[in-house]
């Protein structure tokens, strides 16, 4: 199925790079920036500073040996964006990210961090609304067609009973490890903070900091699974061995899922697996600090996931949300609330052209809430893993016919990566650019 040269028509994927794996959104509520630096960037972040109208509120510490002085000094005025730079290069040089802020004692949300309005664009979903479950312990035939009307209407669901595939410590294990690295003391954290993906490791706070418009309440341990080899010796040890170990029981519930989506689109269960989609993987470790003021700002803001597959595991403080539009066309934010027991897996761009817009690929965003618990996530990202010049993606040539034609046309991984870096694409979703 993987071709070798110029397709006649488009056929199936290769690859993304190790830390390749975000991008902004189309809707305007998502153009203030994204999660990934490499996936593009947002040149209207002056818009931002116009919103700032009360700089009494926009810094402020309970106390005076605060650890960031020169972020929480600045409180006499709304920054002018020579200022912001020089605040976002203390808070990054800080080397202890959105949770050094919590610990030095702020008691609002600093200038950087707000968002002009995080919660006013689509309301949110009417009691009782959630996205679906999918049980894994059911027959294949109809795990698929749940799996597969799942990835259809929602692009998001709960997997449930895959107790077979992960040991019954997991996820817990590791998402307890990575609060423990979050929560190191300071100083000890510190000595791994950096935004480089040295041997395939990084831990900062927000990796498009100095490219988006307001930061978010997030620090990030993110690391490259392939196709390049990752060094573990650059992870840090406090969570060394869970990661590694989350890292092989993700991949057998990937795998699992990737074949009952291939089923669920009539074709072989291996389909997605052999177009190497298990194999480019990058994991993030996100850590959400408890914050003061948690209606003006985002943990996360609006995007939807580049790749194939998504499969999250979240601890029980809650705060992710997935855009719905239902039957009649009205959009709302559903809570993705934390279930015990399951797994969040949700449907990226790259699976949505594959499937010639059979499952959907749909944005979501983390918000903050009032809990007095930091939050905790681990996302993996399964991505193709093979890459080539001469090899193409697109819809998957036994999906497309005369009655269904493809939507997307063909294109390299090299292309599809470069169209993030175009700064005037970067407010354009990604699928429309190969839209047919
Ligand atoms: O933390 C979460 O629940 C969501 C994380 C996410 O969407 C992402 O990293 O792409
Ligand atoms: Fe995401």
């Amino acid at each position: 199925m993987l071709c070798l040269s110029s397709p006649p028509v488009p056929v199936t994927c290769r690859h993304l790079t190790v830390s390749d794996h975000h991008r902004p959104a189309g809707t305007s509520d998502t153009r203030r920036g994204f999660y990934h630096l490499q996936w593009g960037t947002d040149n209207k972040s002056s818009q931002l500073h116009t919103t700032h109208k009360h700089p009494s509120r926009l810094h402020s510490s309970k106390s005076s040996g605060a650890r960031n002085p020169t972020i929480m000094a600045s409180a006499a005025a709304a920054a002018p964006d020579s200022d912001r730079a020089a605040l976002l290069k203390a808070f990054d040089e800080s080397r202890t990210g959105v949770r050094g802020l919590v610990e030095s004692g702020v008691s609002t949300v600093p200038d950087l961090f707000v968002h002009p309005d995080p919660y006013a664009t689509v309301p949110l979903a009417p009691p009782g609304v959630s996205i679906p479950v999918v049980d894994l312990s059911l027959p294949a035939p109809l795990a698929a067609a749940a799996a597969a009307a799942a990835a259809r209407d929602w692009g998001f669901f709960y997997l449930v009973n895959y107790e077979a595939l992960v040991p019954a410590d997991y996820p817990a294990k590791v998402l307890a490890a990575v609060r423990a690295f979050h929560e190191l003391p300071a100083p000890e954290r510190a000595t791994h903070y950096g935004r480089a993906m040295g041997g395939g490791v990084s831990y900062s706070s927000n990796v498009d900091l100095f490219r988006s418009p307001a930061a978010s309440w997030r620090d990030t341990i993110q690391l490259g699974f392939g196709p390049m080899r990752l060094d573990t010796e650059r992870i840090p040890p406090v969570c060394r061995s869970e990661i590694l170990e989350w890292e092989v029981h993700t991949t057998a519930v990937a795998s699992a899922v990737m074949a009952l989506l291939s089923e669920g689109l009539g074709l072989p269960e291996a389909t997605l697996e052999e177009a190497s989609c298990l194999e480019g993987k990058v994991m993030v470790c996100h850590y959400y600090p408890v914050c003061p003021e948690p209606d003006r700002t985002m943990g996360l803001v609006p995007h939807t996931d580049p790749g194939v597959l998504t499969v999250l595991a979240q601890d029980g403080v809650g705060g992710l949300q997935v855009k719905h539009t239902n039957e009649d066309g009205e959009s709302y934010w559903v809570d993705a609330k934390p279930v015990p027991g399951a797994l969040v897996i949700n449907v990226g761009d790259l699976l949505q052209i594959m499937s010639n817009d059979k499952y959907k690929s749909v944005e979501h965003r983390v918000v903050m809430n009032s809990c007095e618990e930091a939050r905790v996530s681990v996302a993996v990202f399964f991505n193709p893993g093979k890459r080539g010049e001469s090899v193409f993606y697109g819809p998957l040539p036994e999906l497309a016919s005369s009655e269904n034609p493809p939507k997307y046309r063909s294109f390299t991984m090299s292309e599809f990566l470069g169209v993030f870096f175009k700064r005037d694409l970067a407010s354009k979703a990604l699928i429309e650019h190969f839209q047919l």
